[in-house]
């Protein structure tokens, strides 16, 4: 059987972000449903050709969604929350959006992290009144637009039974059985329908299977797979995973399944071992993720190649593919439009188009079996150009130490008390403003050369002003500056440091239509000059209440970037620590008092086996402490997340020793207060009162209620009053009407406190 390549998911975001402009001008009404359906296929069938074209064995179907592809799964089977079942909505596509973006009465679906990533996916929920059904089999209509409009004999991509539930919630772990058995009758309904207009391989994502899983939560995977495929006996199913290796390797390779995808990149070597050990069934696709599909590094080939000859050699007589270690949603589409990257850079990287030509020169490779083409020869030669160039590290420079603030936070509380004066219940935000298109635009020109560096800066400080004066309005208690300065939090701190590189079009999903571009750390991370005390200063100089400098935490920065992979990861985060800290030297020397250091990719970064958290948070705390432990102990320091599970990492969140944290909760806020009953956290802490992703202004009384539930659990000394991540997709009209209500909801929780009747 010819060697096949495949590729698990592509970036669906278009050439230039097309996918994302088109979705924003449906939200603001500016194009019709027809309109942006008629768009959204040509940019859907684009990229199947683009994949077509550039040889891509298998091409997967129905990864293109219109927000999520975790949400599309939810939408097809009918888990509609029931908040939103009596609004009128003019379409389907129209309620699909709602639960991603909330409405005027319902409040927005949870958004979380997708395992280790920096892309979020809709939290699916699960109701006792749920009904389930399937409404539309999208995979299927994938499936067939391609088929028809292209020839493309797809690969359907289905997120599998056991990973769908397990990042689903609304149900109890006794529950967990009886949904899982309910969706297999789901997913066999869907499944037969694909078999039967002609697919062939379906790939079932079952990325959960990575994490560490009892043997009593494997036998349900077990029962679940026996029963789909005796109801989907023809169907020919790939068990793909992805992120690490497998937990129970000897037995998923007994599910009965036509194949299955293993991450070799990712696995520290433990699949080639389990192979070596456990063998592979002839009767099995395997299917290898040698090319990394969420970094974008160019291959070492000639390494790839040994791995491939070391599985060979044990499974001589097997079926096996060549694949990426995970979708390529994770990486921008194509490294053609970096013109200003260095070339001695650009020789070291491969972005999606890059990597499917990777798979493609070792298809070829194995297929002429001896020699090494000219095309390898030279991939390989400016990679070595590549390394020699930039990655060689002194580990000397950027000392590893427990890092510990001289004084302990009861200390440091009364000095900082007695300094800044601060209302029970203070109430600040967590640093950026609407970034608006005039800014937006401004800054694009100033990139492009179109706008003076003077009228750029004069914009920024213009929009300080302003923003300054709005705060004052609201009778806020801490101020930020509000970030305009900055295209994002990671990739403006990558323009200012050394080592870094940034590009031009290296787009990436983050969430919905929000997309990032990672900067690219590819040599020793170095302060050069300071990165915020301009706007900062600024902003301070305009007002008596305190401005909280700002700054994105070391373990952020990395996370959000694509990191070097020739250095282990504390020391990549060392490095930014000690930079950061040069930063906040210059900030505490300009008077700035507060210092907030951004961490909401601290738990995103957790590793997804458990055995491995200790070592993570280990070194992630000291690096955030590393970045603050000399910061004066009458500056308060603040730390913000967002975004996650907080619940296995709350010890780790005191031991980083901030004065205050502003923790996300308003989309689960029950389950996180559910936390501090059971944890002691003793330090300052805000939890969110109201969700900044959805357009929906929240009213006084819901925040007077999270806030008077989160005072059950949590001193009223030490508690703060603030949203639940910053505001920078919002509209001003937005912003100031919901911190207007936040600014009411905290004078009530406050004066009932203080009451004299209340007492
Ligand atoms: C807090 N979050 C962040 C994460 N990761 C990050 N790296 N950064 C984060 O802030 N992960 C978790 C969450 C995810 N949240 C968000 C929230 C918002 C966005 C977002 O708004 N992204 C913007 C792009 C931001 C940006 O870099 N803008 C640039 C370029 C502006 C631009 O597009 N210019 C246009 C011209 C103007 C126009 O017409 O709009 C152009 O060049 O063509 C900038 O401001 O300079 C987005 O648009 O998606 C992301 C993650
Ligand atoms: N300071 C950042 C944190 C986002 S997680 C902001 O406000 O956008
Ligand atoms: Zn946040």
């Amino acid at each position: 059987m010819p060697i096949k390549t495949s590729i698990q998911g592509f970036p669906r975001i278009g050439e230039n972000r097309e996918w994302k402009r088109l979705l924003e001008f449906y939200w603001k009404n500016e194009i019709d449903g027809c309109t942006f359906e008629k768009e959204m296929k040509d940019i859907r069938l684009n990229l199947l050709q683009k994949q077509q074209n550039a040889g891509v064995g298998l091409i997967p179907t129905g990864d293109f969604t219109y927000y999520d592809h975790v949400l599309d799964t939810a939408y097809m089977f009918n888990l509609i929350p029931s908040r939103f079942q009596n609004e009128p909505f003019a379409s389907g596509r129209d309620l699909y959006f709602a639960l991603a973006r909330g409405t005027k009465h319902a409040e927005a679906c949870e958004m979380t992290k997708w395992f280790n990533t920096n892309y979020h996916y809709i939290v699916p929920e699960i109701e006792d009144t749920w009904i389930p059904k399937v409404l539309y089999n999208k995979p299927l209509a994938d499936y067939l637009e391609a088929k028809q409009e292209l020839g493309i004999q797809g690969k359907p991509v289905l997120i599998g039974p056991y990973s769908f539930l397990s990042l689903a919630k609304g149900y109890d772990d006794e529950q967990f059985e009886r949904y899982l058995d309910i969706l297999i009758s789901l997913y066999a309904k869907v499944i037969a329908e694909l078999t039967e207009a002609g697919a062939s391989y379906i790939q079932i994502d079952e990325p959960w299977l990575v994490h560490s899983i009892s043997d009593k939560d494997f036998q349900l995977v077990q029962a679940a797979y026996n029963k789909l495929t005796n109801l989907v006996p023809d169907a020919k199913l790939l068990l793909q995973t992805y992120f690490e290796s497998v937990s129970h390797y000897e037995k998923i390779i007994q599910l009965p399944v036509a194949g299955i995808g293993l991450d070799f990149v990712y696995d520290k070597g433990k699949h080639l071992s389990y192979i070596e050990q456990f063998g592979f069934p002839k009767d099995k696709v395997l299917a290898l993720g040698i090319i990394d599909g969420r970094n974008i590094w160019k291959t070492d080939l000639d390494k790839t190649w040994e791995l491939i000859r070391s599985i060979q050699t044990k499974l001589s007589d097997h079926t096996i593919w060549f694949q990426t270690s995970c979708s390529l949603l994770h990486v921008p589409m194509s490294l053609s439009y970096e013109t200003t990257l260095p070339k001695s850079l650009k020789e070291g990287l491969a972005f999606a188009e890059e990597k499917i030509e990777e798979l493609n020169l070792l298809k070829d490779h194995l297929t002429s079996n001896t020699h090494t083409s000219q095309q390898w020869e030279s991939h390989q030669s400016s990679l070595h150009s590549f390394k020699k160039a930039y990655q060689s590290t002194d580990e000397s420079v950027f000392p590893n130490y427990k890092a510990m603030r001289s004084q302990s936070f009861s200390e440091r509380n009364a000095l900082q008390k007695e300094k800044f004066q601060l209302p029970l219940l203070p109430t600040t935000t967590i640093g950026s403003f609407p970034q608006t298109l005039d800014m937006r635009r401004a800054r694009t020109a100033f990139r492009k050369g179109e706008q003076t560096q003077e009228k750029y800066d004069q914009l920024v400080k213009d929009k300080i002003k302003h923003w300054i004066d709005v705060q004052e309005e609201l009778d806020l208690d801490v101020f930020v500056h509000g970030e305009f300065e900055r295209n994002d939090m990671v990739e403006f701190f990558g323009e200012k440091l050394n080592g870094f590189a940034v590009t031009i079009n290296g787009w990436v999903q983050s969430y919905g239509s929000r997309c990032v571009k990672p900067p690219i750390i590819y040599s020793d991370v170095a302060f050069d000059e300071p990165m915020t005390v301009k706007e900062t200063a600024y902003a301070q100089s305009l007002t008596q209440k305190p401005v909280k400098g700002m700054l994105t935490g070391p373990v952020t920065i990395l996370n959000w970037s694509f990191e070097r992979t020739d250095l282990p990861k504390h020391v990549v985060a060392n490095q930014i620590a000690h930079s950061l800290t040069k930063e906040i030297e210059e900030l505490e020397q300009s008077e700035v008092e507060m210092i907030q250091v951004d961490e909401p990719a601290l738990r995103e970064g957790l590793p997804l086996k458990k055995e491995d958290h200790t070592a993570y948070l280990d070194w992630a705390v000291n690096a955030f402490r590393l970045t603050t432990e000399k910061v004066k102990p009458t500056t308060q320091v603040h730390t913000h997340m967002c975004y996650s599970e907080f619940h296995d990492i709350i010890d780790s969140i005191n031991a980083m020793d901030a004065d205050v944290i502003s923790i996300e909760t308003s989309s689960s806020h029950g389950e996180l207060i559910k936390i501090f009953e059971k944890h002691v956290y003793d330090k300052g802490i805000g939890l969110g009162v109201y969700d900044i992703h959805s357009p929906r202004i929240p009213t006084v009384e819901e925040m007077v209620d999270i806030i008077h539930e989160s005072l059950d659990t949590l001193p009223s000394s030490l508690f703060w009053v603030n949203p639940d991540c910053g505001l920078k997709t919002r509209t001003e009209e937005e912003t100031v009407s919901a911190l207007t209500n936040m600014v009411k909801a905290a004078r009530i929780a406050r004066n009932n406190l203080t009451s004299p009747l209340i007492k």
